[in-house]
């Protein structure tokens, strides 16, 4: 553990930098500034950032099967050309909450993308509270919510073996399981596996390492932890040098480098001052575990 490193690869300074995924045949790290309006891509090799503006905030992105990224825009899935830099909408949800955006999403085992709403923020995790809902969308781009009454729709991640959906609505504090149908896409059985301390502070990001623990990124808490969901124990805390870590993910050779994104939107200039980093994209090493490579939606 001593040998863990921790290294600011994009110092550029998202408002809300969020949902990084590895892409393996660019080894690049795709991620979004939510309220920035862009999807960015970081080549690892040329250290370039590549960008996407939008007319809406931005909240996640993931691979298709078919090349090219899905992404959740305002309240709509979209698809997006990178070469284009177009982006055509897939659906519209919450129609009846014009408030609402989406936040965060990934797509699962089976290849269905999961993505969460919200209501849009006043300042950072200040909102209209149960606005929110989680939904499915379908490789045949039908869509299902599972349930509403969500305050901050965010990580979201599965067990190794497929049977269990993990999830975090931010405000409960709370890192839920439930059980999970790989072959119909259903949720059921909700439970809180782990509730976080007060100095983890919210809840944001997660993704499953290769040993089944559970990295959550803690924002306003400056760090990543890792769960096991067998105990409901936190195992290990890696510190950040900024406290808006908003979300993580495996990628680098083999899996084996963490990319934690992070925000800077809300921070007065005192505090920004002591972290200028705030909303740059951390590369940690050294952690002696590997991920798991991102699915693709199969629509
Ligand atoms: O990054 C996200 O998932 C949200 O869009 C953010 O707004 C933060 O989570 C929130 O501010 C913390 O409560
Ligand atoms: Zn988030």
């Amino acid at each position: 553990m001593s040998s863990v490193k921790i290294e600011c690869v994009v110092n550029e300074n998202c408002k809300i930098g969020e949902s990084p995924v590895w892409e393996e045949k660019e080894s690049s790290l795709i991620y979004v500034d939510i309220s920035g309006k862009k999807i960015c891509r970081w080549n690892s090799f040329t250290k370039e950032v590549q960008s996407v503006s939008v007319e809406a905030p931005v909240s996640c992105v993931a691979l298709r099967k078919s090349g090219d990224y899905v992404v959740t825009l305002g309240a709509r899935f979209a698809a997006l050309k990178w070469k284009d830099q177009s982006v055509t909408t897939i659906v519209h949800v919450d129609k009846d909450k014009p408030n609402n955006r989406f936040n965060d999403g990934k797509v699962d085992p089976a290849g269905r993308f999961f993505a969460g709403t919200m209501a849009e923020e006043i300042r950072p995790a200040v909102l209209e509270r149960h606005q929110g809902a989680l939904y499915t969308l379908f490789p045949d781009h039908s869509v299902v919510k599972h349930f509403d009454q969500v305050d901050i729709s965010n990580g979201l991640d599965w067990s190794l073996d497929h049977k269990t959906f993990f999830y975090i609505d931010s405000l409960s504090y709370s890192v839920d399981a439930f059980d999970y149908d790989l072959q119909t896409g259903k949720i059921s059985n909700r439970r809180s596996m782990y509730k976080l301390e007060k100095e983890e502070s919210i809840p944001d990001g997660m993704c499953i390492d290769t040993e089944g623990k559970l990295w959550v990124a803690c924002y306003d808490g400056g760090r990543v932890i890792r769960l096991d969901p067998e105990t409901g124990k936190r195992i290990q805390t890696v510190k950040l040098p900024v406290d808006k870590t908003t979300s993580c993910c495996f990628g680098g050779k083999d899996y084996s480098e963490m990319y934690v994104t992070s925000a800077c939107q809300g921070m007065d200039d005192e505090s920004f001052s002591r972290q200028p980093q705030a909303g740059g994209i951390f590369k940690i090493t050294g952690l002696g575990v590997k991920g798991v490579p991102p699915h693709s939606f199969a629509g």
